[in-house]
C-alpha cells in the first residue's frame, strides 16, 4: 500500500501540491485525474522518488520513503508523459541500457527483456530502431522499460494521451495483464471518462488539492446531489403519481412523455419499498430505473471546469 500524507510541493511562492493525502491500495489500478496544471505530474514524480516534497511524507508498506528515495525508486516504475530521442538505438539495446541502469544481472537480462517485450506486444520489433516506432509502440516500449526492475508499483503519467482508440484499448489490456501479475498501477489523465472504465479507484485533484477519492460509483454517489428515478407505468399514470406522492422520500414528480421522473432522497430500502408499493397496487410497471451520473458533468462540477 502506498500512502501520501499531507504532501506539499512549493515552487517559490507557488504551491503546486497542497496537503495531499491519498492511499493507493495494493493491486488497484488507481486513476489520478485532474485538469491541466492540477499537480498530477508533480505528485507522481514525488511518488516515484524523483522529486523531493517540500512537506509531508510518502509511505510504502509502512516504511517512510520520504527519507529513502533510493529505496522507493527500486520499488516503483515510472513512465513519464514524454519520450526522449534515442538516435540509433534498437529496441533491445534500449531495454538493455535501462536494465544496466537498474543493475539487472547480465545473465538475466535477455529473458527479462524478451518477457517484457512480449507483454507489451513488441516482440516483432526487437531489431527495429526506437525512432522508427509509432507513438503507441513507443509508449508500450516505455512501459516495458519502466518494468525492467520488476517494480511493485507502476506510475504512468498520461499514457493514453495522443493515442488512437485502438491503441487505447491495447493499453487497457496491458494494464489488466499487469494487474493480474500482482502489480499496482497509478495512472493519470485529464479526462475522467477515459480512466473510469479501467480503474478500480479514482482520485480527483484540482489546484493541488484532492477533491474526491474512491471508486467511481462512490464518487458519483458523493457528488451527485440529486438522485433521479424514472418510472414507466403501463397505463395508469395518475394512480402512479398518487402512490408516489404518498411516499416521504419522493420529491419533485415530473411527467414526461414516456416516463415519470422523480427526485429521490432516501435509503435503498425506501427505494425498494416504492417499487414494491407500485407493483402491489396492480399498475403494470414497465421500467423503474435510476438516472446514471454523468462522469463528465461530475468532473466539471468538482474542478469548476478548470483547464478542460
Ligand atoms: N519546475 C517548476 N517550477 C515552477 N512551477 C512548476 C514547475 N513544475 C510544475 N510547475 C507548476 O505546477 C503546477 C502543476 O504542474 P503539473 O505539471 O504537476 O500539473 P499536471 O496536473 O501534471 O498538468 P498537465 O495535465 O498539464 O500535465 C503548474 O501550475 C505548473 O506550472
Amino acid at each position: 500500500m502506498l500512502e501520501m500524507k499531507e504532501l506539499v510541493k512549493r515552487y517559490g511562492n507557488f504551491t503546486a501540491v497542497d496537503h495531499l493525502t491519498l492511499t493507493v491500495p495494493d493491486g488497484s489500478i488507481y486513476g489520478f485525474v485532474g485538469p491541466n496544471g492540477a499537480g498530477k505530474t508533480t505528485t507522481m514524480r514525488m511518488m516515484a522518488g524523483l522529486l523531493q516534497a517540500t512537506e509531508g511524507s510518502i509511505w510504502m508498506d509502512d516504511v517512510d520513503m520520504t527519507k529513502n528515495p533510493r529505496l522507493l525508486r527500486t520499488k516503483i516504475g515510472y513512465m513519464p508523459d514524454f519520450f526522449g530521442v534515442y538516435d540509433n538505438l534498437k529496441v533491445t539495446e534500449y531495454m538493455d541500457f535501462y536494465a544496466g541502469t537498474y543493475e539487472v544481472p547480465y545473465k538475466d537480462r535477455k529473458d527479462i527483456i524478451d518477457g517484457l517485450l512480449d507483454i507489451v506486444d513488441l516482440s516483432h520489433k526487437k531489431e527495429a530502431y526506437v525512432d522508427s516506432l509509432s507513438r503507441g509502440m513507443k509508449q508500450r516500449l516505455c512501459l516495458a522499460r519502466s518494468l525492467i526492475h520488476d517494480p511493485k508499483l507502476l506510475i504512468l503519467d498520461e499514457p493514453a494521451s495522443g493515442l488512437d482508440p485502438r491503441a487505447r484499448v491495447e493499453m487497457k489490456e496491458i494494464l489488466k495483464q499487469l494487474q493480474s501479475m500482482g502489480k499496482t498501477v497509478v495512472i493519470s489523465s485529464h479526462i475522467l471518462p477515459e480512466l473510469a472504465e479501467m480503474c478500480t479507484e479514482v482520485g480527483i485533484i484540482n489546484q493541488g488539492k484532492l477533491a474526491a477519492q474512491g471508486t467511481v460509483q462512490e464518487i458519483m454517489r458523493q457528488l451527485t446531489q440529486k438522485r433521479i428515478i424514472y418510472v414507466r407505468p403501463l397505463a395508469d399514470v395518475s394512480k402512479t403519481v398518487e402512490i408516489l406522492q404518498e411516499m416521504p422520500a419522493v420529491k419533485e414528480i415530473t411527467e414526461n412523455t414516456a416516463d415519470l421522473e422523480f427526485v429521490f432522497d432516501g435509503s435503498e430500502e425506501m427505494l425498494a419499498e416504492i417499487l414494491k408499493r407500485l407493483v402491489e397496487s396492480g399498475i403494470g410497471i414497465v421500467s423503474f430505473r435510476e438516472k446514471e451520473g454523468n462522469l463528465e458533468e461530475i468532473f466539471m462540477q468538482v474542478t469548476g471546469g478548470a483547464g478542460v
